[in-house]
């Protein structure tokens, strides 16, 4: 068998871990050829792409980044986009399937290239923010969620030698899963998340409680929380490859509204893409390495239109559909459950 491998969106730590997966899996297993496309769909559309050996994938688990690089090119846009292109383009490479590594907009993609194409895909689910249904964590999580309690440990420090207010903004833009965790992991004392406003009166009133037992409180922020009075996420950077406001910022806005009603100094600190880059942990290491196993027997299984999943510790497959029909939101009792450490 001969397959394509993309990996598309924003990258994530343990999309090496993936390829290697795959091709070990690939061509151990099954004697399979493999051809990466260069940055996501763009490779697709644009005809881009290159034979990946078993040497290319040498020591590549521990390794950030895609060494396939990626894109939020839509596959459906330029001269050779679309189903009957790629189609084409597969028949004249002898490409059996194409494996689409991504978050829910690479995934969406890859389902509507095959309900509306017959194109033949499999998607292997990655996110750091987590937010993808149909599987329980995705890889790169846990790596986001290790870096961002380390930014609060350090941050918690020096709060504490200036009595100074600290908020460290982390990513998540419609779920506040990275902030959940690293805020409960490194012991915030308020976390902020897109699907639970809070008042800034509420928010002040945690930082004076901690300030009133003498300590610095630290504010985890997601970057697409919003205050009740706010219609959308706080955005100044423009627009990104597919026309979304990139977010970013919200802790700059929080921090002096902070300040002037506590008089607490109060600083932020956007932690950005530093959470993205770099080495995954162990266990994303792990997972990814499973689910670039389980995405090639998938193959083989002639299973397309599905995506590799984890549930429980077993990594099954279900329908791309069930993935990207809804978010994997923070659940209220998650929220509640952490909201009683607040103040
Ligand atoms: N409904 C759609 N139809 C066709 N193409 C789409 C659709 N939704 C998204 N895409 C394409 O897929 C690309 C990747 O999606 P997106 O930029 O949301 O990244 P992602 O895979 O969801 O990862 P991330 O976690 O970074 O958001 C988009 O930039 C867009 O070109
Ligand atoms: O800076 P980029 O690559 O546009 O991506 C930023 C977005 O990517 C994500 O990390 C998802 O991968 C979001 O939390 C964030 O809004
Ligand atoms: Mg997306």
């Amino acid at each position: 068998m001969k397959i394509g491998l993309l990996t598309s969106g924003g990258d994530c730590p343990g999309l090496n871990a993936v390829i290697r997966g795959a091709v070990l899996e690939g061509i151990i297993e099954h004697g399979d050829e493999f051809v990466g496309f260069r940055d996501g769909w763009r490779g697709v559309v644009e005809r881009d792409y290159f034979p990946i050996t078993r040497h290319d994938v040498r020591g590549l688990s521990k390794t950030g980044g895609t060494i396939l690089g990626s894109s939020r090119t839509n596959p459906f846009e330029g001269e050779f986009g679309g189903p009957d292109n790629i189609q084409w383009l597969m028949d004249r490479e002898g490409i059996d399937v194409i494996v689409a590594i991504g978050g829910e907009g690479t995934l969406t993609a890859a389902r509507r290239l095959y309900d509306e194409g017959g194109i033949k895909v499999l998607g292997v689910p990655k996110t750091i923010d987590n937010d993808l249904a149909a599987t329980d964590y995705s890889f790169g999580f846990d790596t986001a969620v290790q870096i961002a309690t380390e930014a609060i440990d350090r941050l918690r420090t020096t709060a504490d030698s200036h009595g100074r207010c600290m908020v460290l903004e982390v990513m998540g833009r419609h779920v506040g899963w990275i902030a959940l965790h690293s805020g409960m992991a490194g012991g915030a004392h308020a976390i902020l998340i897109p699907e639970q406003p809070q008042s800034i009166d509420q928010i002040v009133e945690w930082v004076l409680q901690v300030r009133e037992r003498g300590r610095a409180p630290l504010v985890v922020v997601a970057e697409g929380f919003t205050l009740p009075e706010m219609t959308e996420a706080h955005s100044t950077k423009g627009l990104d490859a597919f026309n979304r406001p990139r977010l970013g910022g919200i802790a700059d806005v929080l921090a002096p509204l902070i300040e002037e009603r506590t008089g607490i100094e109060s600083r932020a600190t956007v932690l950005g893409h530093i959470q993205r880059g770099g080495e995954p942990t162990a266990y994303d290491r792990v997972l990814a390495t499973r689910l670039g196993m389980a995405v090639v027997k998938a193959a083989h299984r002639e299973e397309w239109g599905q995506m590799v999943t984890l549930r429980g510790t077993d990594i099954k497959t279900v329908s791309i559909h069930e993935a990207t029909g809804s978010l994997n939101t923070v659940p209220q009792e998650r929220y509640d459950e952490a909201k009683v450490l607040f103040g």
